[in-house]
């Protein structure tokens, strides 16, 4: 390579590293993001990935959590199921550290006690949250998307002052094949389809490796075939991670489940059922909760 030439490319790298730094995904920035973690490390050995007890959440007196708990098993995909104000998002809420409970105890793994820990240690220690409306950033690529949740996980950055080594290329390359963006990795996020930037928020938080992900009405406003395509992701990502998926879509449920795994039904900030798809929807109390609206 000619000594211009080598000038032009580091010329065109550090105009791709300001523009990732100006989001806050650089060496220097990502201060929210990326702070350290004192939370210590999860403990995964007793096959509990999230374990959630008696939890009561009041919101001037109204009990939006009336003693909720559950349990949710390593690699276990487990669909939560609910009428509108049956406590969902606030669930989601608790665990991820954003509403902190009057009572009750949320453990990640065995040992780490979530309540006890801010919200972006929660994050930092292995658990993502998609929101229903995608948040990416709409003025870069598909591929600096997933480049900037690479730096703003703590364990990537000390190795991203200059560039991607092979191994972040080879692990961008295999997220942007499971969330089907390959042909658009150098597209702006904001030209794509909504379905397609929920996928590619999820291969964001993909790339921080997550052991759970809490994905709220993942499918909300997607077509037929990108809600397939999501069954068909996140079925793929079971086993490997544990995920909480909450969703009104019975279709996607059903597909979700396969017949055989367990659903969880809310009400009124409880568990009002668990069981299988077929089953709770043939209790008579889950049917007059959603019968009754
Ligand atoms: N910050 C708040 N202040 C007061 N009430 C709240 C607050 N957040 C939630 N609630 C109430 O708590 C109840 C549970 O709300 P939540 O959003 O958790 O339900 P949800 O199951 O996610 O509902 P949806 O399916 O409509 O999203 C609702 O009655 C809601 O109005």
């Amino acid at each position: 390579m000619t000594p211009d030439l080598m000038e032009a490319g580091a010329k065109v790298r550090a105009e791709h590293d300001a523009r990732l730094d100006a989001y806050g995904g650089g060496s220097g920035g990502g201060a929210t993001y990326g702070r350290v973690a004192r939370a210590g490390v999860p403990e995964f050995a007793q096959g509990v990935a999230l374990y959630v007890d008696d939890i009561t959440v009041s919101f001037d007196g109204f009990r939006a959590l009336n003693a909720l708990s559950l349990t949710i098993n390593v690699g276990e995909l487990r669909c939560i199921i609910g009428p509108n104000g049956a406590g969902k998002t606030t669930m989601m809420d608790v665990i991820t550290g954003k509403t902190r409970p009057d009572k009750g105890k949320v453990h990640f793994g065995s040992n780490i006690d979530l309540l006890r820990l801010r919200e972006n240690d929660i994050a930092q220690i292995g658990i993502g949250r998609k929101f229903q409306k995608p948040t990416v950033y709409e003025e870069l690529s598909v591929f600096e998307n997933l480049e900037l949740a690479l730096k703003a996980d703590r364990r990537a950055r000390a190795s991203l002052f200059h560039r991607l080594t092979g191994e972040q290329l080879d692990r961008i390359g295999e997220i942007l094949a499971l969330i089907h963006l390959k042909e658009s990795a150098q597209r702006t996020a904001g030209l794509l389809s909504h379905g397609q930037k929920q996928w590619l928020e999820i291969g964001m938080l993909l790339m921080q490796d997550p052991k759970l992900l809490l994905l709220d009405e993942p499918v909300a406003g997607m077509t037929d075939e990108e809600t397939e395509r999501t069954a068909e992701l996140f079925l793929s990502l079971e086993g490997q991670h544990s995920l909480v998926v909450v969703e009104h879509d019975m279709k996607f449920v059903d597909e979700l489940t396969q017949g055989r795994k367990k659903v969880t039904v809310l009400h009124e900030g409880s568990v009002l059922a668990e069981g299988l798809l077929s089953e709770v929807q043939a209790n008579e109390k889950v049917v007059e909760v959603y019968l009754g609206r």
